[in-house]
């Protein structure tokens, strides 16, 4: 350090500096302060926790901790009251520029020139002003290398302690992690490291992957693991890098409870690693475990490597319902077979999903998987949609043609959803092509064979749009080689466990966990949207409860809670409501209702709102039951 701090003494020098000048401690102006904020604002955001924990640890101890931007200026300060104003007098607050240009050797200033670690003590400081100070600074870097920030403890001299800097390196590691998980959302996100029961923790190496696993990026201990610099890494895989195909990966994750992977790396090195994947739709598909890890394995004893797996996405879907088990055992029966699967069930209850997963699981997993949605498109453009057109078939038509989606599915799966919705007169066109296996496009006169498997979805009962002359009863057969019904929501039996699974995706931590009121209340509900309506429910309210674990009633959106006050059985049963006093012989729901409504009152003290998350309903709610206590 003290070639570091010789060398930067004499950058402060060049800068035309000398101990004795009072430097510049201005800070910016309100809006160039508040510009800075925002320039730094995801800087900021994932900084500001790690700083408070990192506060919490030096508290009292005349020190301040300090968050700057790539330049040196500080963004944001926390510290102890009685440090406070020898701290200002030196001008350690938002908006004031400590570089070495400014200010000469500081920790912060000099951490950004070494692009390293640096601890500058009391004298080893440029200027004679900032002599009383000890300053320990770590740099904060993003995942390709470029320095972001720098967090800094300073203090008086006298409170030099040589944990400091071990805290703000560790500091800085989680908000560069942190920034990381911001950065790759989307991506799959592999935690790896030797020893199993460093995985989860700062020590973790972390590389991001495209779903397709080209490697993306991996932060400052990934890189240190891998052994390869990020230009070196931008040409690997995950295969290359780890040694197990991406499909053996997908594999793994699709056992009901897998555990850490076991991965050898490309330098040999044999390590432990956890995989996430983040869609978009809010699930995971990755981290198929709906239970918490296993527990990690004595060091000493690294597990054999087991063979890898096949495990099904069918089996993935299945979450222990009865009615949704039987479904897929017999959809199981006919894979690759060629026989057309007609999937029934109401809007959200994971048609196209159930789609999806019989062609991953089917001889053609590896065609593609096209999906139409016959509803979605206007009548005009479906026929040139599914059958595609040559050049200059009609007006509008792009220059070089259209290849059609039925084309598009050669080789793999054509889902057609709302199929109730296709129009009469391309009925008997697509009927043809299902028979013959050839499609001509529009305008040509060319046949050109295609083979695919073929699963429809629809939420209409058919044979009544048959009796209404709405569809052809010659294509229903030809389509109904094996009818499946996708139960209901609110007639699942596994309607926990799903819970589960997807709060498990809705945060990287999947801490949060749902009451027993709540899953009363979800129980009873009719559930109209089905998963779609689940699925937005519990994203609003993971959201809704932050940092607390437990979802509850009061994270509820209104309407919901609306809804189920609406639905009398609601109000039996949950674990929220008192049971209304024994019911009077010939009481009405509505009777039995305010009764509930009452007595809930009455617990509550006469408290509105207390009563309303008791009851699971809005206040609205209870105000219109008993407009008198408005
Ligand atoms: N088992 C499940 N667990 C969690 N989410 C699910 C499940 N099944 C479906 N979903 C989610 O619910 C939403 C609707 O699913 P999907 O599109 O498959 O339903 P659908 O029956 O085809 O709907 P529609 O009839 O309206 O087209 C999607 O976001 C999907 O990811």
């Amino acid at each position: 350090m003290a070639a570091a701090i010789a060398t930067s003494h004499r950058r402060s020098h060049e800068y035309g500096l000398y101990p004795g000048v009072h430097p510049d401690f201005a800070p910016l102006s309100g809006s160039d302060l508040s510009f800075l904020v925002e320039r730094n604002r995801i800087l900021h955001t994932h900084a500001v926790p790690a700083m408070e924990t990192l506060y919490q640890q030096i508290a009292n101890t005349h020190n301040m901790v300090l968050l700057t931007d790539a330049q040196g200026v500080i963004v944001h300060s926390l510290g102890d009251a009685d440090f406070l104003e020898k701290a200002n007098r030196v001008a350690l607050t938002a908006g004031v520029d400590w570089s070495e240009e400014s200010k000469g050797t500081n920790a912060i200033g000099t951490a950004i020139a070494e692009h390293a670690p640096a601890t500058v003590h009391a004298d080893q400081h440029f200027l004679a002003a900032n002599h009383f100070l000890t300053c320990s600074a770590a740099p904060i870097t993003d995942h390709g290398g470029n320095v972001v920030g720098v967090l800094d403890v300073s203090g008086d001299r006298r409170s030099f302690h040589k944990h400091t800097m071990a805290l703000v390196r560790m500091s800085a590691l989680m908000i560069e992690n942190q920034l990381f998980a911001a950065a790759f959302e989307n991506a799959i996100t592999l935690h790896f490291h030797a020893r199993p029961e460093f995985i989860g923790t700062l020590m973790a190496g972390i590389a991001s992957f495209t779903p397709g696993g080209r490697f993306l990026a991996a932060n400052r201990n990934g890189l240190f693991q891998l052994g390869l610099s990020c230009p070196a890494l931008q040409a690997h895989t995950f295969s290359s890098l780890f040694g197990l195909p991406l499909s053996a990966l997908y594999d793994h994750y699709r056992s009901a409870a897998p555990g850490l992977l076991d991965l050898n790396m490309h330098n040999g090195v044999r390590v432990r690693g956890r995989a996430e994947l983040r869609l978009t739709n809010g699930m995971h598909v990755l981290t198929g475990a709906f239970e918490p890890m296993p527990a990690a394995q004595p060091v000493a004893q690294p597990a054999p490597r087991p063979a890898p797996r096949r495990m099904s996405s069918l089996r993935y879907l299945n979450t222990g319902d009865a009615q949704l088990e039987q479904v897929i055992a017999k959809v199981g029966k006919v894979l690759g077979r060629d026989v057309p699967i007609l999937v029934m069930g109401e809007t959200g209850t994971g048609k196209e999903l159930l789609a999806q997963a019989i062609h991953n699981d089917s001889p053609r997993a590896a065609g593609p998987f096209v999906a139409v949605n016959c509803a979605s498109i206007p009548e005009t453009l479906i026929e040139s949609e599914l059958f595609g057109y040559e050049e200059g078939a009609f007006t509008g038509a792009r220059k070089k043609g259209a290849s059609g989606r039925l084309l598009q599915a050669n080789g793999g799966t054509l889902f057609l959803d709302e199929i109730g919705d296709m129009p009469y007169s391309l009925q008997a066109r697509l009927l043809r092509v299902l028979q013959e296996r050839m499609v001509t496009p529009l305008g040509s006169g060319k046949s050109i064979p295609v083979d695919m498997e073929l699963i429809c979805a629809t939420n209409h009962d058919l044979r009544k749009r048959i009796a209404d002359g709405l569809f052809r009863e010659d294509l229903y057969y030809r389509l109904n080689g094996l009818v499946v019904k996708l139960p209901p929501l609110r007639e699942r039996t596994d309607l926990e466990t799903v819970v589960r699974k997807i709060l498990v995706g809705e945060r990287e931590d999947g801490r949060h966990r749902i009451s027993d009121e709540v899953l009363a209340l979800f129980r009873r509900h009719r559930w109209p949207g089905n998963f779609r309506q689940l699925n937005n429910l519990l994203r609003t309210a993971v959201i809704m409860a932050g940092d607390e674990h437990e979802i509850g009633l009061r994270h509820m959106p209104d309407d919901f809670l609306d809804d189920i006050a609406d639905t009398p059985a609601a109000f039996a049963g949950t674990s929220a409501v008192p049971a209304p006093a024994a019911p009077v012989a010939g009481a009405n729901l509505e009777e039995l209702e305010l009764a509930a409504i009452l007595q809930a009152l009455a617990a509550n003290g006469g408290n509105i709102s207390a009563t309303a998350r008791a009851l699971g309903v809005s206040r609205n709610t209870i105000y219109r039951k008993l407009p008198h206590l408005r």
